[in-house]
């Protein structure tokens, strides 16, 4: 550990308050040589192996899901083929922050007006020379979408009554990382995407608000990468450091399922390239049919051009994160509401900005963009 890091965590009580803003400092930036690299590990004291299941995913069905066979995974990361990655984007950006899907734009503006996010923007965007020009697409303004059970940012609750279809290839996708990490039978009931642009960071918080803890979240990071602050069951517990690149999958799951997590920075992806072209000729590549069997049905599609040329701009700058949730038990139905009961933070349906530090006033997760 550097000097620097390790005399801010010796300092004890809010460790995490204090490296939060340790990684999240402009002026001068941060020294990043103690956050982990999941990708150029060897051996590192606090990364370890995990067990995965080969054999609860076929080759065909990973393939099918847009995913490399489990036998090779790397146990603490996953590389997904750029094809599938280039999917993803493309989803994120253009398909999921479609009605009948929630998103921050809802909050406060008219429903037409967020009706085709991606078409009012993509003209924009695709344009040369468009970083300095104002004002902001619709698309550089989206920062969280919402899927399946939506979650209410004020109640910090998901409720039956406001439920639309969970979108079939990432439920998909989910249920086989789930079934490879040795949770077979996960059901992808909500998400929430969340769209980091390079100053934008996600304050300290443990993600509670789903029924069953025993089910994992799964986390798949997009774009540029981030500094991940992973603390623990308490806020004052220090946290370890690590980088979430582009293709890597998450899986909060047991002890590690309620600890306190915080996004203080988005950094370049490494070679400034997010979806590395060194893996291109190996994996499904867009329009590639090339690892299917003859019939085979894929539910990753291939990324036009023209709409690869707007989602490549866009990652160029930004991050995109998906959590994918397992909302109620299998069997759990929703407790009958008892709105009393709950807190209701006024005016932040906006977002959940954190202020400068990170710090959690009132609010289980804030966001901001600085
Ligand atoms: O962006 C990330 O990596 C974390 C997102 C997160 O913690 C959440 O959505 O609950
Ligand atoms: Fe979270």
């Amino acid at each position: 550990m550097t000097k620097m890091a390790a005399s801010i965590v010796e300092h004890g009580e809010d460790a995490f308050r204090k490296l939060f803003k340790f990684y999240k400092r402009r002026n001068p930036p941060p020294d990043l040589s103690d956050v982990i690299d999941f990708s150029k590990i060897v051996k590192h004291e606090k990364v370890f192996p995990t067990e995965l299941n080969p054999g609860a995913v076929s080759d065909a069905e990973a393939r099918r899901a847009g995913l490399r066979p489990i036998r090779d995974w790397t146990a603490f990361g996953l590389q997904g083929y750029p094809g599938s990655q280039q999917h993803w984007v493309r989803q994120c950006l253009k398909t999921y922050p479609e009605k009948p899907n929630v998103c921050n734009l809802d909050m406060h503006m008219a429903p037409t007006e967020t009706q085709d996010i991606w078409g009012r923007s993509a003209d924009t965007l695709r344009k040369t020379g468009s970083r300095v020009r104002e004002p902001k697409t619709l698309l550089e303004k989206l920062r969280w979408v919402t899927l399946g059970y939506h979650y209410n940012w004020d109640t910090k609750t998901y409720s039956a009554d406001h439920y639309t279809p969970f979108p079939s290839d990432l439920h998909s996708i989910s249920v086989h990382v789930a079934a490879a990490c040795r949770f077979p039978g996960f059901n992808a009931e909500a998400g929430i995407l969340n769209y980091y642009r390079s100053d934008s960071s996600l304050g300290i918080h443990v993600d509670e608000s789903e029924l069953d803890h025993t089910r994992p979240l799964l986390s798949f990071s997009f774009g540029q990468s981030a500094v991940f602050l992973l603390g623990g069951t308490q806020r004052e517990d220090p946290p370890t450091a690590m980088y979430m690149h582009s293709g890597d999958v998450m899986v909060m799951s047991g002890h590690s399922r309620l600890l306190y997590h915080a996004v203080p920075r988005v950094v370049p992806a490494p070679k400034g390239d997010p979806l590395h072209p060194s893996l291109e000729e190996e994996g499904l590549g867009p329009g590639s049919d090339q690892g299917l069997a003859q019939g085979e049905a894929t539910l990753i599609q291939p990324v036009s051009e023209e709409d690869w040329a707007v989602c490549s701009r866009y990652i160029q700058t930004s991050r995109v994160n998906m959590t994918i949730r397992q909302v109620l038990g299998s069997g759990q139905a929703f407790p009958a509401m008892d709105t009393k009961d709950k807190r209701i933070d006024v005016g932040h349906t906006d977002g959940y900005h954190d202020n400068q530090d990170g710090e959690n006033v009132g609010l289980k997760r804030r966001r901001s963009d600085s």
